[in-house]
């Protein structure tokens, strides 16, 4: 067996998960490949990754090729701060104008498609392009960003005072659903698990123990993020407080309650069960 090729969304969500693998504070032996959620997606559902943290959608779409690691998300309960669309009239105004998503993004193109239809009951056009404020508003009257780039993009809107409607779509899922939202799942190839059981379960645990080392060592966790993201302080402290990284009874309930809208609108194309590493139902 080669090294584990492990992928890294590569914002600042993911790094209380990754920092003590990033610093070598553990024993990890393979390599982390980091790069925006969807090209985290591609990689993965290509074999050219073993493991890897990949928009939450994109489970539900490849079911057969992957196995969720337990205890590990990216998740807020309401506004989530990073999940953003900005638009020139408020949201419920936008009925059938032009809405540009980033490239960056599976799950919450997925969500925001959700809301549309069954939250605001709105019909919209979408475009997809890279992520950019100043282009997508060039193109459209709303745009989606993601992760760094939003937060980034909303300080700008703050700051220079633009008149863009900021809607944050963690919020609104929370007030049409009463649910939390779950962004991105660790997942690991199903093969490589099947052959390697002792690998994963060590892994798992790595995981978790890198989890708490970075709850030790927040500060550490902060300028790290503060020199990567180039926000201030204040924003990232607020962030790491709203981001939460666990995978418990109600994340699970609050990710089906996603996956039936998906199903619904058509944007997955079955129903589907969770299959968690070290709980029975991972066979088959
Ligand atoms: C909350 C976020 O979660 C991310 C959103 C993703 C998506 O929309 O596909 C994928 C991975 C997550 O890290 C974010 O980046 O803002």
């Amino acid at each position: 067996m080669g090294k584990i090729r492990f992928g890294q969304v590569d914002y600042l969500n993911t790094l209380p998960v990754f920092h003590a693998l990033e610093d070598g504070l553990l024993p990890f032996d393979g390599e982390l490949i980091k790069g925006p959620p969807t090209m985290l997606n591609k990689m993965f559902m290509e074999d050219q990754l073993e493991v890897a943290s990949i928009s939450s959608v994109e489970y539900a779409r490849n079911i057969d090729k992957c196995i969720i690691l337990p205890n590990l998300s990216v998740s807020a309960d309401g506004p989530v701060q990073s999940i953003l669309l900005f638009s020139r009239a408020p949201i419920v105004e936008l009925e059938g104008r032009k809405i540009c998503l980033t490239s960056s993004s599976a799950t919450s193109v997925a969500l925001l498609k959700v809301l549309f239809q069954h939250y605001y009951h709105l019909e919209v056009e979408y475009v997809t392009q890279k992520p950019d404020l100043d282009s997508m508003m060039a193109e459209g009257d709303g745009a989606l960003l993601i992760g760094d780039d939003a937060m980034r993009a909303h300080l700008r809107v703050k700051q220079e005072k633009l008149a863009y409607h900021v809607t944050d779509l963690g919020e609104a899922w929370k007030q049409f659903t009463g649910e939390r939202m779950v962004y991105a799942l660790w997942v690991i190839r199903k093969e490589f698990a099947k052959e390697n059981p002792e690998v994963v379960n060590n892994l798992c645990h790595q995981l978790v123990e890198a989890k708490k080392l970075a709850d030790q060592s927040l500060s550490a966790v902060l300028e790290k993020g503060r020199r990567r993201s180039g926000l201030p302080m204040e924003i990232l402290e607020e962030y790491f407080n709203t981001i939460n990284n666990a995978f418990a009874e109600d994340h699970r309930r609050a990710l089906l309650t996603f996956y039936d809208y998906c199903y619904k609108s058509g944007l997955i194309e079955e129903r589907v069960r969770l299959a968690i590493w070290g709980e029975e139902n991972v066979a088959g």
